[in-house]
């Protein structure tokens, strides 16, 4: 009896301490956890991946930094891989510019203000880090528009080849198309790439619009989604809805569905689904990450639940929809229809 009780006592010790020991590897982390990304985008800012891949194949350590103009020297060669590939800022793949928009200091800032916006008196961390929205700063701030900018179209670039190979239902019987909230015209310049019938239209507001490169059958045209959204057989709305509360989300899908025919017409929306429970892919921390940036980086914008898009969908008077997952991709695709 004894014994017994003295192992149980001493697997309870040993499962007590290696719960302190994990506590504390989980404490190093979040001390350190800035510290990859800062060096993930250092290492885009030296242009490492490039330097490897204009050498067309491995690189010792010296070699990288005597193309670079650095100093330091080690005998280890290395290579591309398809992590660094995306490290580069002009590849079809590329996330470098959404790694220095999240890293740089304006998106930065809010998250020390993160507290606030739970705390009684509610408040917006980034509103109240730069004294302006996110849509009234990068207006008034070029550069952190270009970046901005860049970085969706990163996005967009990973998500609507995706979504064209994976649904490309989707764009059947459709000749015009128009693009709500759709930056610089990346996702149209994709689409009508692939779908040669289709006239595009990119509608953004005109800040964005004034700097958008002209793009072949694609129109661009500048104006204030809440107000009116231009006329075409289908809207595209990607990555927007998600910076708003859910009434102006029904606001922003009644403009999009006045904007289309009520026969045959139909919304597509591309945003994140935040699965239930008992619903995970291994994308699911990444959506919840989201969620958090919204907090950061909006004043009431979130990600939603199947249940949460069904209200706003419904809310917006679309009679039907159709949602569907993108292979290896965070977004989903939902369909509305008039
Ligand atoms: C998160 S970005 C998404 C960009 C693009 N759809 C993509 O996924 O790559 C949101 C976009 O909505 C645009 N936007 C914000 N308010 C708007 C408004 N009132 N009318 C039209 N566009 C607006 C922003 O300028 C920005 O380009």
């Amino acid at each position: 009896m004894g014994e017994i009780l003295r192992e149980t006592v001493s697997a309870l010790e040993k499962e007590e301490s290696s719960e302190e020991a994990q506590a504390q590897l989980d404490i190093w982390k979040y001390i350190f956890g800035f510290v990859e990304p800062a060096v993930v985008k250092c290492a885009i800012e030296l242009g490492i991946a490039e330097a490897i891949e204009n050498n067309g194949g491995p690189m010792t350590l010296s070699e990288i930094s005597s193309t670079l103009g650095t100093s330091t020297s080690h005998g280890y060669s290395y290579a591309q891989t398809p992590l660094s590939r995306r490290l580069m800022r002009n590849d079809k793949q590329s996330m470098a510019a959404l790694i220095l928009l999240e890293s740089s200091p304006v998106m930065l800032a809010p998250w020390h203000n993160l507290s606030a916006c739970v705390s009684v008196n509610s408040d917006f961390p980034f509103e109240n880090t730069h004294a302006q929205d996110l849509w009234q700063y990068t207006a008034a701030n070029p550069d952190h528009s270009n970046l901005f900018n860049d970085a969706m179209a990163c996005e967009a670039n990973l998500t609507v080849p995706a979504i064209i190979e994976g649904y490309s239902e989707a764009f059947d019987g459709i000749n015009s198309l128009v693009d709500v909230g759709g930056g610089n015209g990346t996702a149209m310049s994709i689409v009508v790439k692939a779908c040669s019938w289709i006239r595009a239209i990119n509608f953004d507001l005109q800040h964005v619009i004034d700097k958008a490169p002209e793009i072949e059958r694609v129109e661009h045209v500048a104006g204030d989604m809440f107000v009116q959204v231009p006329k075409a057989d289908a809207a595209f709305i990607m990555n927007v809805l998600h910076d708003w509360r859910d009434e102006e989300c029904i606001q922003i899908l009644k403009k999009c569905r006045e904007s289309i025919p009520k026969e045959n017409g139909r919304v597509i929306i591309v945003e994140l689904v935040i699965e239930e429970e008992g619903n995970h892919d291994k994308l699911k921390d990444i959506r919840l990450m989201f969620d958090m940036v919204m907090m950061a980086h909006t004043n009431f914008g979130k990600e939603r639940t199947l249940k949460e898009w069904d209200h706003v969908i419904k809310m917006a008077g679309f009679s039907t929809y159709i949602v569907k997952s993108i292979k290896n991709n965070v977004n989903f695709v939902i369909v509305a229809f008039p």
